[in-house]
């Protein structure tokens, strides 16, 4: 049995971290993100589409995540939520998106004249199928803005978070990775990893 980055004291898992999702471009940031932080793999798989609050949901990802890959496992759900609309569309972005596309998603704030909004990431991490997923959260504020930039990654073009006169589309990638709400997750994930020493255990002795 051979231990990578056996560091000590931590918990060893069977088995590397793999990162689960159907989302080329978020796997894409958080591989720039982590860097070499923390070592995973990837699996391209179209996790259920779930219903209720953020944290849960995310929670709830993981653990059939768990199941499938049958070992550690990291999953994530982005949820853009707008202030008028009380935090809708939330977890539902995806399908508004998907439906009503850049234009009709900002008409939906058209009879209000708070634009604010937030992303919201929440990472969560589990050791294996049968353990209860540890959860990350990271936001970030902005505005609802007509779509300016590309518009290859989701809802990228029409936020722009607060300080900044850019859209996150229009942004150098450098950029929206030090401020996203994805890598104010990642941050916590990263402390997380850093404080519980895991080692893992791989097949190739
Ligand atoms: O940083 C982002 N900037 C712009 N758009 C984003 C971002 N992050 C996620 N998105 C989009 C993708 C999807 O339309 C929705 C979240 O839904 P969400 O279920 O979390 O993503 P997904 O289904 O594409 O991938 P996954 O397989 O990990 O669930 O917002
Ligand atoms: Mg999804």
């Amino acid at each position: 049995m051979a231990l990578l980055g056996a560091r000590g004291s931590g918990l060893v898992l069977p088995k590397p971290v793999t990162f689960v999702t159907g989302n080329a471009k978020k796997l894409e940031e958080v591989r720039a993100i982590l860097g070499s932080s923390i070592p995973f793999q990837s699996l391209r798989l179209d996790l259920p589409e779930l219903q209720g609050e953020p944290e849960e949901i995310s929670k709830e990802k993981a653990k059939l995540a768990a199941l499938q890959v049958n070992g550690p496992v990291i999953v994530e759900d982005t949820c853009l939520c707008f202030n008028a609309l009380k935090g809708l569309p939330g977890p539902y972005i995806k399908w508004f998106l998907q439906k009503l596309g850049h234009e009709g998603l900002y008409n939906l704030l058209m009879a209000y004249e708070d634009k604010s909004a937030y992303a919201l990431c929440s990472f969560s991490f589990a050791t294996g199928p049968s353990v209860e997923p540890i959860t990350f959260l990271g936001k970030t504020p902005g505005k609802i803005v007509p779509a300016r930039g590309p518009t290859d990654f989701g809802w990228d073009a029409m936020f722009q978070p607060d300080g900044y006169d850019q859209t996150y589309a229009e942004m150098p990638k450098e950029e929206k990775n030090k401020i996203s709400h994805r890598s104010r997750a990642l941050a916590l994930v990263k402390s997380h990893f850093a404080e519980a020493e895991y080692t893992f255990q791989t097949n190739s002795l």
